[in-house]
């Protein structure tokens, strides 16, 4: 019930869609009664009383009615669907919105196929409880009453025979939809697992192709589409059983209402007119009812996606978004105070780390895979928080700062370069939102990637492909170099690529990395003896805790786990520091 209104709040935001369509939905109701008035006037007043003078106007009247009523109907249905439209897309931007408020946490738990089932289809299927769902009721009910209103003023007590099924019909509707909803709920659930599988694989589409794997990608689709038929069809069994029986209680009524009809037509106790009349307004009477499975089914979906719908809106935003404090500006300096953390109740990822970065200096992670390197920049950059300890930028606890503030400090060069499926511009542009185009060249030329941007044929209007896929990796490295420098943050977190690249393209990548690290501060991931030895800082993590620290000639002396890991991964470095 909650929810429902919660459904209906959110309509009253369009006061006049949903206000006209709720009157042309009244007045059509209102104009039901025409056919059964014309009826009874035909058989008691016409044939009855022998008076053809009266077949035109009462034809006209009752074909005047029901055109007004059809025309109605069309303009409600016009108000219905725009009113839908409107809803759809509010509930779909504030859910977007929403997604980029929820914090990193909550998409670790959350897959993207999972989300983009909720986005794409939950809410039209939410918003048809409004269309649908409360429009049709509100009309069926009118309709009902009005008839039976009717049909008191005609005959009260045939109008007491016709209802006898009604109270068997209300029981046999209210038990299965309150059956069926968690069989909804359990076939919605499906169709998202179905989803997310279809967003992987399609993300992992070369890895499947690469493995060929297609058989067993293809069974786990073939597992998981073949379950939300079973969960569908669950449904479909029991409403293949119900809604005859529905159907034969209300019709079994009809035979009952003639039969009582008829005796008091020869009781003399009411009209042949009156009866004939009662026959076609029963059609208007169980109208409402004989929809009930399609609302009753629609209510019932609608709130399981509702629900789906809100139980995102309802997340608690990222903490500390937007408040907090926003200083001046940032010099650099970094400092990590006793700090632990760790993604789960298991052993902690990051334990106890202390260490500081002096503004302008560059502080290389190193070690195993799994250390907790990339876990250290995602504390950086808050994407997480430290489970104790304090990291302080410039002096200030970094959990009572602006995490839009610090994020608008930051360039995070990540390992995979992300593009977006836009232009070269557009994707430049993020970095900084009024960058000229002199501007991107000369970030383009410092990252070393202004060359194979020139020679593309649209220039910076090429469009980067779907992550990127037009540009090969080594490119799309420095297009997220040349991102940051147009950036120009006074902390950068850098994850160093550890593909191979030739030695041209390592070189080009090198020189463009250099370019970005001068003169501010820079924790980097490295994966190159070249950075490692050019680092003022460099700390050696293992399983999550930080064993040696100095710079390459102490540690190299010290002769222990950097000395080892140096010889284990760089033995084979193709870009020895100079
Ligand atoms: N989102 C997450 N949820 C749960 N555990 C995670 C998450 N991200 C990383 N981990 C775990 O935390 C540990 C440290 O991971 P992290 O990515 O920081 O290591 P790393 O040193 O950067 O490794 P690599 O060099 O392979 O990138 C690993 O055991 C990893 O499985």
């Amino acid at each position: 019930m909650a929810i429902l209104k919660r459904i209906l709040r959110l309509t009253f935001r369009f006061p006049l869609q949903s206000g006209l369509s709720l009157a042309m939905a009244v007045t059509c109701t209102v104009l039901v009664l025409v056919l059964p008035g014309v009826t009874m006037r035909f058989v008691d007043v016409i044939i009855g009383q022998k008076r053809p003078d009266l077949i035109i106007p009462t034809a006209s009247v009752g074909i005047g009615a029901i055109l007004l009523r059809q025309l109605l109907f069309t303009l409600r249905t016009y108000y219905n669907n725009s009113l839908e439209l409107k809803l759809t897309h509010l509930i779909r931007v504030e859910l977007y919105d929403k997604l980029q408020r929820l914090p990193v946490k909550w998409f670790d738990s959350n897959s993207s196929g999972e989300i983009m089932s909720r986005v794409a289809n939950d809410v039209p299927t939410a918003n048809r409880i409004m269309i649908e769902g409360v429009d049709q009721a509100i009309a069926a009910i009118l309709q009902f009453l009005i008839v039976v209103g009717y049909m008191c003023w005609l005959s009260w007590q045939l109008t007491l025979v016709t209802l006898i099924p009604l109270p068997f019909i209300a029981v046999l509707t209210t038990w299965w939809s309150r059956r069926s909803e968690p069989m909804w709920r359990e076939s919605s659930e499906a169709t998202s697992a179905l989803n997310a599988i279809l967003h992987d694989n399609l993300s992992g589409i070369r890895q499947i192709k690469a493995y060929t794997v297609e058989p067993q990608a293809l069974e786990t689709f073939d597992k998981a589409s073949r379950k939300v038929g079973e969960k569908t069809m669950t449904v479909m069994r029991g409403q293949a059983l119900v809604w005859p029986g529905v159907s034969f209680i209300a019709e079994s009524g009809i035979i009952l209402m003639v039969a009582f009809g008829a005796h008091w037509v020869l009781a003399d106790q009411l009209s042949k007119g009156a009866v004939i009349s009662f026959l076609v307004a029963w059609g208007f009477l169980f109208d409402p009812i004989s929809r009930i499975n399609t609302l009753s089914q629609t209510f019932t979906k609608g709130i399981v996606s509702a629900e789906r719908v809100f139980k995102i809106l309802d997340t608690p935003d990222e903490a500390n978004l937007t408040e907090g404090i926003r200083p001046e500006r940032m010099t650099g300096h970094v400092r990590f105070e006793n700090v632990s953390f760790s993604y789960s109740e298991e052993a902690p990822t990051i334990n106890d780390l202390t260490l500081e970065a002096q503004p302008g200096e560059t502080v290389a992670l190193v070690g195993a895979t799994g250390a907790g390197k990339s876990t250290v920049l995602n504390l950086l950059t808050r994407f997480y928080d430290p489970t104790s300890g304090h990291i302080l930028i410039d002096g200030v606890p970094l959990d009572t700062i602006s995490k839009e503030w610090l994020r608008d400090q930051l360039g995070y060069v990540t390992q995979e370069s992300f593009l977006f499926n836009t232009t070269l511009r557009e994707n430049l542009l993020l970095a900084k939102h009024d960058a000229s185009d002199d501007e991107i060249w000369a970030a383009l030329e410092a990252a070393n990637a202004a060359g194979f941007v020139r020679a593309s044929p649209d220039g910076l209007a090429t469009v980067a492909g779907e992550r990127g896929g037009r540009f090969s990796g080594g490119e799309k490295q420095r297009l997220s170099i040349a991102r940051a420098l147009l950036k120009n943050p006074p902390l950068l977190l850098l994850d160093e690529a550890t593909s191979a690249l030739d030695n041209k393209t390592e070189r080009l990548v090198q020189e463009a990395l250099e370019n970005l690290r001068s003169d501010r501060t820079c924790f980097v991931i490295a994966h190159r003896l070249s950075t490692v030895q050019k680092a003022d800082r460099i700390c050696v993590l293992h399983h999550g805790t930080l064993v040696e620290q100095g710079t390459h000639a102490e540690l190299i002396r010290l002769g222990g786990s950097y000395a080892k890991l140096c010889e284990a991964t760089f033995a084979n470095d193709p870009r020895p520091a100079a």
